[in-house]
C-alpha cells in the first residue's frame, strides 16, 4: 500500500473507534480481517497513523479547524511524522485509494494556527475536566507533562538475572540498536520508530522463549526495585495479575525465600504458570483465592499492592484510554484502592513494609489514598524514599521524582522516560 491507501484506512479506523466505541486494538484488528491483502508494515504504519492521531486529538482538532477522523489522520502526517504540506499533496497526488485532502495551501494555513492561542488543556492534549488533576500533581508543569504523554513509548524489556545478564541481551539484538536503560539498573530499550517505523516483535525472539527476558516497562521495573524485596523474605503480591511484579521479584531475591502471587480475578494469574517456567522462577506461589492467604497474615516481611486504576499513566501506550475515561471510573478505583489497601495491609508483619503503586498519575488515586489510608491505620508510618530511590535508581545523578506533598514517588515519561507510576512505601509500627 502506498501512503495514500495507509491514510485512507487509518481515517476509516478512527471513524470505527469513534462512533461504535471501539477499543483501538479492536478496530485495527476488524480492518485487517476485511483487508487481508495488506502487509505487515502496512499494518504497523496504519496502527502508527490511529495511536499518533488519538494521542493528539484536541490539539489536531485545533490546529485543523475541525476533529473529524481525516482532519486528524492528515494533522498527523503533517505534525507528528513531518510531511510538508507540499509532499503530502503531491505523495496523494494520482492515488486512486488516497481520500481527498485540502490543498497545500489550506493546510500550511492550518499549520500557521497558533496552539498558544489554545485552552490549556487543548495544548496538554488532555480532558478539560482533568486539568485540575495534573496541575495538583505536577504544578506548573502540568503541561509539558501532559504533553510527553503524547508520545510514542518506547519497548523496554527486563532482563532475567536468574538465566541471562545484560550485556547477554544488548548482544542478542544487536542488530537492532538496543541501549541499557538509564535508570533500571536490569533494563534494555528500544526507542519508539518514527513515522510507519515498526517496533520490535521481542516476544517472538529465541531469547524470549530461553527466558533472557520480559517486557516490562522501565518505571514498572523501577517500581518493583523501589519495594526492596530481599533474597530469604516472605513477600506477598496481592494484585499480581499476569505476574510481572511476582517474576521481577524472584530474581530480585535470586530464587531465595518465598512471593505469595494472588489476584481477585483468579482468570489474570493464569499467565503465570507459563512465564515461572519460561524464567526459571521457582519461588512463586500462586494462590488462587482469598482464603489461600488464611495463616499469612501478619507474617509477611513485604506486601505489594499494585492497585487496580485509571491506567493514566500509560496513556502514551493506550490513547484512546484517555477520551474514554469519566469522573466515575476514577470514584471507583477510588474505591478499589481503599478496599485493597485495607486488606492487604493485615499481612505485613509489625517491622514489615507495605508498597502502594499505581499506573496512574492521578492524585486522586495516589497521594489522596496515601492520606486516607494513614488515617485508617495509625499501625502504619511513610518510608523515606530517598535512599531507597538512591540505591534503585542506576543514574546516580537522577533527580528524587517526588509525587505532591513529598508523599510518595511520582515517575512520568517527562520527568523518568517511563510510563507514569505511582509508589508509596510503609512499615508497620513494630
Ligand atoms: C495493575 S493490575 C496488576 C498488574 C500486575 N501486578 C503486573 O505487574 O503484571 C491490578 C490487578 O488488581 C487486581 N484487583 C482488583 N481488585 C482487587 C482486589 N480487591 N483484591 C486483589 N486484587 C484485585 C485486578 O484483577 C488486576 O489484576
Amino acid at each position: 500500500m502506498r501512503l495514500g491507501g495507509r491514510l485512507q484506512a487509518a481515517i476509516e479506523v478512527l471513524t470505527e473507534i469513534e462512533t461504535r466505541h471501539r477499543p483501538v486494538p479492536d478496530g485495527l484488528k476488524d480492518w485487517g480481517l476485511s483487508h487481508r491483502f495488506a502487509g505487515s508494515g502496512d499494518r504497523a504504519a496504519i496502527s502508527n497513523l490511529v495511536h499518533d492521531a488519538l494521542r493528539m486529538k484536541l490539539s489536531h482538532g485545533f490546529m485543523m479547524n475541525g476533529d473529524a477522523p481525516a482532519d486528524l489522520a492528515v494533522a498527523t502526517l503533517l505534525r507528528q511524522w513531518r510531511i510538508s504540506p507540499e509532499e503530502l499533496t503531491a505523495t496523494l497526488e494520482g492515488d486512486r485509494f488516497a481520500p481527498e485532502i485540502p490543498s497545500a495551501e489550506s493546510l500550511a494555513d492550518c499549520l500557521a494556527r497558533d496552539l498558544a492561542q489554545a485552552p490549556a488543556h487543548v495544548r496538554a492534549d488532555i480532558p478539560e475536566w482533568l486539568a485540575g488533576s495534573f496541575e495538583r500533581a505536577f504544578g506548573p508543569e502540568w503541561e509539558l507533562e501532559a504533553q510527553a504523554l503524547t508520545s510514542r513509548p518506547p519497548l523496554d524489556l527486563r532482563v532475567n538475572t536468574l538465566l541471562s545478564n545484560r550485556d547477554q541481551v544488548l548482544e542478542a539484538f544487536s542488530d537492532r540498536d538496543p541501549k541499557p536503560t538509564r535508570l533500571a539498573p536490569f533494563g534494555v530499550r528500544f526507542e519508539a520508530g518514527e513515522g510507519p517505523q515498526r517496533q520490535i516483535a521481542a516476544a517472538s525472539e529465541v531469547s524470549f522463549a530461553r527466558g533472557w527476558f520480559e517486557i516490562q516497562d522501565e518505571g514498572s521495573q523501577l517500581a518493583a526495585g523501589l519495594v526492596d524485596a530481599q533474597p530469604g523474605e516472605d513477600v506477598l503480591d496481592y494484585c499480581a495479575g499476569g505476574g510481572g511484579k511476582s517474576l521481577a521479584f524472584a530474581a530480585m531475591m535470586n530464587n531465595e525465600g518465598r512471593i505469595f502471587a494472588y489476584d481477585a480475578d483468579r482468570r489474570r494469574l493464569a499467565p503465570m504458570v507459563e512465564r515461572m517456567r519460561r524464567a526459571g522462577a521457582d519461588i512463586i506461589d500462586i494462590r488462587e483465592r482469598a482464603a489461600d492467604l488464611n495463616g499469612l497474615e501478619s507474617k509477611m516481611d513485604r506486601v505489594l499492592i499494585d492497585a487496580p486504576c485509571t491506567g493514566t499513566g500509560t496513556w502514551r501506550r493506550r490513547p484512546d484510554a484517555k477520551w474514554r475515561i469519566s469522573e466515575k471510573n476514577i470514584t471507583d478505583r477510588m474505591a478499589d484502592q481503599d478496599k485493597v489497601l485495607d486488606a492487604a495491609c493485615a499481612y505485613v508483619r509489625p517491622g514489615g513494609e507495605l508498597a502502594y503503586v499505581t499506573c496512574s498519575l492521578l492524585p486522586e488515586e495516589n497521594t489522596d489514598r496515601v492520606k486516607a489510608f494513614l488515617q485508617r491505620h495509625p499501625e502504619f508510618e511513610t518510608i523515606s524514599l530517598k535512599q531507597r530511590w538512591r540505591s534503585v535508581a542506576a543514574d546516580s545523578e537522577a533527580p528524587v521524582p517526588y509525587a505532591d506533598q513529598n508523599l510518595g514517588l511520582l515517575l512520568s515519561p517527562r520527568r523518568t522516560g517511563t510510563d507514569g507510576f505511582y509508589f508509596a512505601g510503609f512499615r508497620r509500627k513494630s
